[in-house]
């Protein structure tokens, strides 16, 4: 499908979500609407701008967006700015030492200085890779995210970090950067492939579990109508999920405990995504990871089975898948003992005490991580 060009023209009033400032960071605004790059030149300027002379910015987009980057280039140019549009692969490939480097490259080539921006325009891999180049150039200039997938609007633009993935795991270089400002403009979503749009609803669905089960209640509805943009809950499951993320990124940026928990599902499925080259979807990943989580919640004593065999149910009823193979589980294991949230030789994973009540299962007994597995196993 063609991408879908987003417009300049004025916008209905959009949903404006805060997110809080910590560890001396700016605050900044999620916008949800439709027709939202006319909010660019004041993120871009700034709350310091004097009016004064236009700087340098720069519009990260991939390949699968070359007529949306081009777009946003073309406006930012006829409006003053110096304006370059970085080109970089679809996708995971984007997420890249090299690819920073590439970008890092066209930076130092246009003269890139502390008072220019930084705009990343696509999926989570775009804009994590975009805010990651934000924080090291110059050690650290501003960037925007316009994200224009469903996973990167209810999760990655939002809380500020930014990565890239290493050979020896996901996200394993990376940094706590918030942008000024994100975008979320609902019409990109239509031009998105319908499989990209069910990864998202992924971690709609994590927000759900672990924040705010209305998110499920809305999906259980009409799982059908939840698999695309046109569904009648779209905007509300957006908001909702954004909601959780700001709440929970707002008290604690830099993981030092709450924010933990947004990484639902994410032990398994970072080793997941690893072990198939970064070939699988995040959110595709994240599905299996949650349904592991729930079993192993179960099997610890700690989720009661009625949510439990909810996970299953509202993944599946949107396409998600919930198995993975049986024989990789001693590579899956290796490669969670680098999780992040491993504290040296003790892993540590999100589990569920109840519906909507996340909290860390420290160490859990080999057996029953094996055990759990066992239920997701293909
Ligand atoms: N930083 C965070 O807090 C955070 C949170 C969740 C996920 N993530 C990261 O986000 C990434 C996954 O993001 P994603 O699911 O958005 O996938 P993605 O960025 O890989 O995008 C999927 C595909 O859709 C294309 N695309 C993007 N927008 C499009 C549109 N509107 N129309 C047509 N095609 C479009 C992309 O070019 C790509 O080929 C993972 O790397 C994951 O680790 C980060
Ligand atoms: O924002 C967070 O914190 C999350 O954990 C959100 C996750 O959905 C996201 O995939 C994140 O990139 C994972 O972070 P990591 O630190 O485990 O790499
Ligand atoms: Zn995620």
């Amino acid at each position: 499908m063609s991408e879908n060009t987003q417009s300049w023209s004025a916008s209905a009033t959009p949903t404006r979500i805060p997110v809080g400032g910590t560890a001396g960071t700016a605050a900044y605004d999620v916008l949800v609407g439709h027709q939202l790059l006319g909010e660019l030149p004041g993120l871009i300027d700034g709350p310091a701008a004097a009016g004064g002379e236009r700087g340098r910015v720069a519009v990260v987009h991939p390949e699968a967006l070359a007529g949306t980057g081009e777009a946003i280039r073309e406006d930012l140019a006829e409006q003053g700015y110096q304006a370059i549009a970085v080109q970089v692969p679809n996708a995971e490939e984007a997420k890249t030492a090299e690819v920073a480097a590439y970008c890092w490259k066209a930076l130092g080539q246009s003269g890139f200085t502390r008072s220019d921006v930084i705009i990343g325009v696509g999926g989570g891999a775009t804009t994590d890779l975009a805010g990651f180049v934000a924080a090291t150039w110059l050690r650290g200039v501003r960037w925007i995210a316009v994200p224009t997938t469903l996973l990167g609007m209810v999760d990655a633009a939002v809380g500020g970090k930014t990565g890239i993935n290493t050979a020896e795991g996901k996200n394993l270089v990376g940094s706590f950067h918030p942008p000024a400002g994100v975008l979320c403009d609902l019409t990109a979503l239509e031009s998105l492939p319908v499989h990209d749009y069910v990864s998202g609803l992924a971690e709609v669905i994590k927000a759900g579990f672990i924040a705010d089960p209305a998110i499920l209640g809305l999906i259980e509805a009409d799982p059908q109508a939840a698999r695309t943009p046109q569904g009648p809950h779209t905007a509300e499951l957006v908001e909702r999920a954004i909601r959780v993320k700001a709440e929970v990124v707002s008290s604690d940026l830099k993981e030092s405990g709450l924010r933990e928990i947004l990484n639902y599902g994410h032990t398994l499925a970072h080793a997941i995504e690893k072990n198939e080259r970064y070939t699988w979807r995040h959110g595709a990943a994240v599905s299996v990871g949650m349904a592991f989580a729930a079993e192993l919640g179960r099997l610890a004593g700690r989720l009661d089975d009625a949510t439990a065999d909810r996970h299953r149910a509202v993944l599946e009823s949107v396409g998600l898948p919930l198995t993975y193979r049986g024989d990789q589980w001693p590579r899956l294991l290796e490669t969670m003992k680098v999780d992040k949230k491993s504290r040296g030789d003790r892993l540590r994973f999100i589990v569920l005490d109840g519906l909507a009540r996340p909290a860390v299962l420290e160490s859990p007994d080999p057996a029953v991580l094996l055990a759990a597995y066992g239920e997701v196993s293909a």
